[in-house]
């Protein structure tokens, strides 16, 4: 049994999977890190390793202490991934995207493929057919859409999502959940088309907080899984035991 951690930018994700199977999946706050790892292990004390991605600000010590209980892995860039890393600046790629790319990768062999995830922030990844990873983008979240506006005007309220119903907003409100929410669709259904217009044999895989969402709205059709970090840090980790 594999316990794998997944600290992102707000929250922290956890799952345990024996095998390929996830047994049960876990989200909670930064503070409660500690607490919650040692519950879970508790509940599951057949987990012979801690598998951590950390993106986020907490602190080493906080996964260290279970050491005495168990394997501790962080990944790094210097570990052993399954594609060719032709980011010009592969030192700063976030280990999250390097991960995602990783499960793309193993999971769906010899295609294109582009890894969104609308999380915190929205990344795209592409890992063309012959395994490079060429890079892609980073924009701001739905949520960080919302705080941002609010945090750099005078005039602007914190909405939380709301789905609107027109792209025409004709209140404050409506102008901004408008604003928000549709141009975030657009913008990935744009990014979409234009690695379509020039890639063929290709998949997208979309995850990250906002992706069940995103599912119903894309006009493009994509293949939708909340998990997919957390299954690729999995996949990762036995990719790297096997090549180790
Ligand atoms: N309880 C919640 N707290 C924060 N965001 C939430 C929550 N529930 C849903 N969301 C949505 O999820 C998005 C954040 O995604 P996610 O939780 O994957 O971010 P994260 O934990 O920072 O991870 P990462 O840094 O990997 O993106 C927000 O844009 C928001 O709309
Ligand atoms: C973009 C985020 C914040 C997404 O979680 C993370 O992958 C990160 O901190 N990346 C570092 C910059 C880069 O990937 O080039
Ligand atoms: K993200």
């Amino acid at each position: 049994m594999i316990l794998t951690v997944d600290v992102g930018n707000t929250r922290i994700k956890a799952a345990v999977f024996e095998g390929t199977a996830v047994l049960e999946s876990f989200v909670f706050e930064k503070k409660e890190l500690e607490k919650k790892i040692k519950k879970i292990l508790d509940n599951y004390q057949k987990c012979s390793d801690l598998v951590v991605a950390s993106v986020g600000n907490v602190e080493k010590q906080s996964f260290l202490i279970f050491e005495e209980q168990l394997n501790v892995h962080f990944f790094t860039h210097e570990d052993k991934f399954p594609f060719h890393n032709k980011y010009a600046t592969p030192k700063t790629l976030g280990i999250d995207r390097m991960i995602l790319a990783a499960g793309a990768t193993l999971q769906f062999p010899k295609q294109n493929r582009l890894v969104v995830d609308a999380g915190t922030c929205i990344t795209y990844d592409f890992i063309d057919e012959n395994d490079n990873y060429l890079g892609g983008a980073i924009s701001p979240g739905l949520r960080l859409r919302y705080e941002s506006l609010h945090n750099y005007t005078a005039r602007l309220p914190l909405l939380t999502f709301e789905e609107p119903d027109q792209y025409i907003g004709n209140t404050t409100m409506q102008a901004i959940h408008s604003g928000v929410v549709n141009g975030f669709v657009y913008e990935i259904d744009g990014f979409i088309d234009e690695y379509r217009g020039n890639f063929s044999n290709f998949i997208i895989i979309l995850t990250g907080g906002d992706a069940d969402f995103l599912a119903k709205r894309l006009k493009n059709t994509i293949f939708a899984n909340s998990n997919f970090l957390l299954e690729s840090l999995n996949q990762t980790f036995q990719y790297k035991i096997n090549n180790d």
